[in-house]
């Protein structure tokens, strides 16, 4: 599924009425609707009756589950057994948002639920579509306050539909937009968001003060950016998609390029084996070689959470390399894994001199990952370019290595044959970037395809909803996952998966973007195995896959 910037939904829209002549209002029709059948989905839940199966997508960002069930089935009754218990106030903006928002009180109406427009400004400042639909609801007889002149009790409803700000918001909500959102959040209420939580930026999942803390965002024609992106996504709730008549075909003319990971979206857009069939005629040499280079005396575990990771994602082999200092204690920790002495310092350290080894065992084997557990040392730069340089295959970069990377300009670096794909958590993000992590998680979507487009690399943003973009521009948001997983080690085991991946002849987008995918379903495995989340570890992961 497509995400979208507020500006690519304009450039959607106004392709879909201007050139294909689909009208406007038509467009609005379906999305007020839409946001009427979702409400009355939600009265159903609400009062224990049985939900009909919904007719969008779903992104259930509270659990970080993705309910992925589809029914093109068409229409729903818009009819609600207990519609006499409901009352509606539905915030009006003064915008195509606000227009929305009235036809859905109109089908509200329809299907016995007492509603109240509650416009934001005079509804005489309305124009164009939403003009339109003020009259109509007015011609209906629909009862309407305007906020600020007529009194206004929240405890009165019995849930709230914010249509006060959509795609064409600018900065934190001013004035009477203001006070209405408070208001709203503090009513305790049910709300329900058409489009977007008004407050939070479409584009990036900044959530401006105030913002709405919606129970079910609406989310119309294409999921916007925002509404996958930390904390927004938090704010949205549960995020249903409703096509209202704006062709997908479109996409590919406005050029977007960034996708919710889906099941789907690994398997026809990646061409991604999400189903991993192993042929009946294979052994350990058909699905690769993976070299682990990591662990030092006191973060060995690191090392071995990576090549224990590629394993179990399905590579034939993992060579473990080492210190020499390190091998007697490690010996045993995994029989499956192959052992490799790089030699190393007296204290079990990495050094400038284990380059030319670690070499000579690279170009033995598909794939690299370094990082994990590796420690800081002299002349680790020229260390880290020359296996950069010196080797073929598929690079995998975490942890320190990527801050080996981040104090040094490596685009003077010469350019590999093989693929580079660099790992980091929002701090490493940083050091990369030279910014701070705040700054990184105030458009995580928009950074990472920046910085893999500047760099030629694949770049795998962590943290809730990772991210994986392209060098090309493509992005992609991940949603599986658990809170459980903030441990440590999770991010050696997903290098491990990813390295993994490669080994078996996924390229570094596919094997980037399914081993991010396939470390959270572990994760989310692995966190339902406990008595509680927070018991998770590392290796659970791991033993989830
Ligand atoms: N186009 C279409 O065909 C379709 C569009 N659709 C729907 O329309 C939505 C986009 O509609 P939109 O572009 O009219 O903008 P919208 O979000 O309603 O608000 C803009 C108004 O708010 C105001 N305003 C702005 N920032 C503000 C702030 N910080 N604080 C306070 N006020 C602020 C600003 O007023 P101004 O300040 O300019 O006077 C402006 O008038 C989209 O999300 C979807 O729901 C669907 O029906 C499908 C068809
Ligand atoms: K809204």
């Amino acid at each position: 599924m497509y995400l979208v910037t507020a500006e690519q939904m304009r450039e959607l829209d106004r392709i879909t009425i201007d050139r294909l002549g689909i009208p406007a209002v038509a467009l609005m029709e379906n999305a007020g609707r839409a946001i009427a059948e979702e409400i009355i989905e939600l009265c159903r839940k609400r009062n224990g009756g049985h939900a009909s199966r919904g007719i969008g997508r779903t992104v259930d960002n509270g659990t970080g589950q993705d309910l992925t069930g589809f029914d093109v089935s068409g229409d729903r009754a818009l009819t609600l057994d207990t519609a006499a218990a409901e009352h509606w106030f539905i915030l009006v903006g003064k915008g195509n948002n606000g227009g929305d928002g009235l036809v859905a009180a109109r089908y509200l109406r329809e299907a016995g639920i007492a509603v109240t427009l509650v416009y934001a400004v005079p509804p005489e400042s309305l124009t164009g579509e939403a003009a339109l639909q003020r009259d109509a609801a007015a011609a209906l007889g629909l009862s309407a306050a305007v906020y600020g002149q007529d009194p206004l009790d929240f405890a009165a409803c019995s849930g709230i539909l914010d249509a006060l700000l959509g795609t064409g918001a600018a900065g934190a909500p001013r004035g009477v937009y203001a006070e209405l959102i408070a208001a709203a959040n503090a009513s305790g209420k049910p709300i329900v968001s058409a489009d977007i939580p008004s407050g939070l930026n479409a584009d990036t999942g900044e959530m401006h003060a105030p913002c709405v803390h919606a129970s079910v965002t609406v989310c119309l024609a294409f999921l916007k950016r925002g509404l996958l992106q930390y904390p927004g996504a938090g704010a949205a709730g549960t995020v249903v998609v409703r096509a209202i008549g704006i062709p997908v075909s479109l996409a590919r003319e406005v050029g977007l390029q960034s996708y919710w990971l889906t099941p789907e979206v690994l398997q026809a857009g990646l061409g991604v084996d999400v189903l991993r069939h192993r042929s009946p005629e294979g052994h350990k040499g058909t699905y690769g070689h993976v070299l682990v280079a990591g662990g030092t005396l006191r973060m060995s575990g690191a090392g071995l959470l990576a090549a224990r990771a590629a394993l179990r994602a399905g590579s034939g082999l993992v060579t473990w390399a080492l210190p020499q200092k390190l091998l007697p204690a490690v010996i045993g920790a995994a029989p499956e894994l192959m052992l490799a002495d790089v030699g190393g310092d007296e204290q079990g350290n990495w050094n400038a001199g284990t380059a030319a080894e670690l070499l000579r065992l690279s170009a033995e084997r598909d794939v690299t990952a370094v990082g994990p557990g590796l420690g800081r040392f002299q002349g680790d730069t020229d260390w880290l370019r020359t296996l950069w340089e010196g080797t073929e295959g598929p690079l995998v970069i975490d942890a320190d290595a990527l801050n080996i990377l981040a104090e040094t300009d490596y685009s003077h670096w010469a350019s590999r044959p093989g693929s580079v794909v660099l790992t980091p958590h929002p701090g490493e993000m940083a050091r990369l970037a030279g910014i701070s992590t705040a700054e990184v998680q105030r458009d995580r979507i928009g950074l990472a395809e920046r910085y893999a487009r500047e760099h030629g690399v694949i770049l795998v943003l962590k943290g809730a909803h990772t991210v994986i973009a392209a060098p090309d521009g493509v992005s992609y948001v991940n949603t599986t996952g658990h809170p459980g997983m903030g441990t440590g080690g999770a991010g050696d085991v997903l290098t491990g998966i990813i390295a993994g991946l490669l080994a078996q002849g996924l390229n570094a987008l596919q094997a980037a973007a399914f081993g991010v995918y396939l470390h959270g379903l572990a994760g989310e495995r692995a966190a339902g195995l406990r008595n509680h989340p927070a018991s998770l570890i590392a290796g659970d992961i791991i033993e989830s896959l």
